[in-house]
């Protein structure tokens, strides 16, 4: 390991001011991408920059960006100079702290604005407009309606950098088509500015749309050596691999409950593919005092929440020294929460990018984490297929660790559940798992009779009545196994013939795997309807 280098020795190439604001932070070091970026002859070079999760990437771009501001000549105060674009409201806030942190000291004060969805457009725009933003960090959507009003666009006429931060994220088809309109509005890229792309994660992929941002010659730094995964040494990977799908919940109990003995601090944030998910789980774990033995605080953090609520939530988990924070994509990439000791993902990550950065929400900044993946059978081929990742099997039991003690803790915190969270987190499982049939090598039946077994997993009686128009936009329509309200035997309007309450102790759940009255009469749906398809899953990341 390269000896670290003191912030002390950038005198004369960092603002006085700048080193202060660091010496402030405790950040008397540079971490090895601070020091890569700083050490560039120039600061104002198109660079894209790869370096692992939590190793102060945020810090790298700010600082040369904020050292232009400070230093160069000619930027109305009334002009963004700087503009950072993040893929999640929470990442942007996270960064606009970061920032302002950063310029604390500098008079005349350099403003950092924020334009994210979910908060009052209006005023935060009225305040853009008559305000002094040099800075301003933004998600593409709401930039996007910002740069509907021609005096928003006039506030960009003199911009000198634009940061992707999570550039993969921002380069990919999700954001493509809101990155290209914002592009439009700035000025064009022969005027100079600086574009600088940053990320644990480059797929090869991002190669071709790199010039939209960053100039032909562009700098190229990593910290990760090119056969190196970008996953951090310090975090030992696991799989726990479960029989069937009925095992995942009283598996993550006990794994939970386990850890919490060993640890009573625990602080780990378990990921679900999609926001019900996540909002059932955190109801589960909410019923079993978060993980036995003793309580502790449980959190949740996904789209279907509010913003008010995200907001708190983050505040809350920062701040938290122990804690269980449930929650989908929207932070897996960026967001920093101090001293998480565990990662959990409850099947499997959208992609393999998605996967490292959700590893990457512990071991942060030098400590130490653990990552455990927990997959059932038709989830296995993730390993299999990526075997650059260091994931061990695990194979040793707990000597706490009781299966059915924790079967039993989990039946009962399930009959507690609303149906409609049920319900919901059937409909999500469905879509989810159909996005990614590929993955599980599995036809519609099979996605069907898989979330049907999650269903009864939940203590279902029977598969979730859907709307009609819900099946066929999941191209799902005369797959057998669905329950169809208005059909079925199930009125229309009704939530679901399942609401008899929770399964009666060990009463067997429906089986799916057979053609089931349910699915008989869902033959009567017809063929299939178009359906509609997704080349990547929805994931909950905004
Ligand atoms: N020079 C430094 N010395 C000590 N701590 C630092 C330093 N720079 C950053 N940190 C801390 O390291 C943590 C991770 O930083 P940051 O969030 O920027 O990581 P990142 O590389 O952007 O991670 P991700 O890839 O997950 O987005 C933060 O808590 C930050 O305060």
């Amino acid at each position: 390991m390269e000896t670290p280098v003191a912030y002390s020795t950038m005198a004369g190439r960092l603002q006085p001011q700048l080193l202060k604001a660091l010496d402030q932070m405790e950040y008397k070091y540079m971490t090895p991408v601070q020091q890569k970026v700083l050490q560039l002859p120039n600061f104002t070079d198109d660079c894209l920059v790869q370096a692992k999760t939590g190793t102060g990437k945020t810090i790298a771009f700010l600082l040369p960006a904020l050292q232009t501001l400070l230093t160069t000549k000619g930027l109305p105060r009334s002009q963004v100079g700087l503009l950072v674009l993040a893929p999640t409201r929470e990442l942007a806030q996270q960064i606009a702290d970061e920032c302002n942190k950063l310029t604390s000291l500098c008079q005349p004060p350099l403003d950092c604005h924020i334009a994210v969805g979910g908060s009052n457009k209006k005023s935060a725009l009225n305040k853009f407009l008559t305000g002094k933003p040099t800075i301003l960090v933004a998600t593409p959507g709401r930039l996007i309606d910002y740069l509907s009003e021609a005096a928003t666009r006039a506030k960009f006429t003199d911009l000198r950098c634009l940061v992707l931060d999570e550039a993969d994220r921002m380069l990919d088809q999700g954001f493509m088509p809101a990155l290209v309109k914002i592009l439009q509005q700035m000025p064009p890229k022969s005027t100079g500015w600086q574009g600088m792309c940053f990320s644990a994660t480059l797929p090869p992929s991002i190669n071709k749309v790199l010039h939209l941002v960053l100039k032909p010659n562009h700098v190229r730094l990593s910290t990760i050596d090119k056969d190196e995964v970008p996953t951090v040494d310090a975090i030992p990977q696991s799989l726990l691999a479960v029989n069937s799908i009925d095992d995942v919940f009283p598996a993550l109990h006990s794994l939970l409950s386990c850890e919490k003995y060993d640890n009573p601090m625990l602080k780990a944030v378990i990921f679900s593919s999609t926001a019900r998910q996540a909002a059932l789980m955190y109801q589960i774990f909410g019923h079993t005092g978060g993980a036995a033995p003793g309580k502790i605080p449980v959190y949740q953090m996904h789209s279907r929440m509010n913003q008010a609520a995200r907001n708190r939530t983050v505040e809350e988990f920062k701040a938290a020294q122990s804690g269980l924070l449930f929650a989908s994509d929207v932070v897996g990439r960026g967001m920093d929460f101090p001293d998480v000791g565990l990662v959990v993902q409850i099947g499997l990550p959208s992609d393999t990018e998605q996967y490292v950065h959700r590893v990457g929400r512990t071991g942060r900044a030098g400590k130490l984490g653990r990552a455990v993946i927990v997959l059932i059978p038709e989830e296995l081929s993730f390993v299999r297929n990526n075997r650059q990742f260091p994931i061990k099997e695990t194979t040793t039991v707990h000597p706490r660790a009781s299966p059915t003690l924790s079967a039993d803790v989990i039946r009962q915190a399930l009959e507690k559940i609303p149906e409609q969270s049920k319900t919901q987190a059937y409909v999500a499982f469905l879509g989810f798992t159909k996005t990614l049939k590929k993955v599980h090598g599995l036809e519609s039946n099979g996605v069907v009779q898989l979330a049907n077994r999650f269903a009864a997993s939940m203590g279902c009686t029977e598969p979730p009545a859907l709307e009609s128009s819900t099946v066929g936009k999941m191209g799902l329509k005369g797959v057998p196994g669905l329950i169809i309200k208005g059909r079925n035997g199930v009125p229309a309007g009704e939530p679901s013939r399942n609401s008899r309450g929770p399964m009666p102790r060990g009463k067997k759940p429906f089986d799916d795997s057979t053609p089931s009255a349910s699915g008989a009469e869902n033959s009567r749906n017809g063929p299939t309807g178009g359906p509609r398809s997704h080349k990547r899953p929805r994931r909950d990341v905004r």
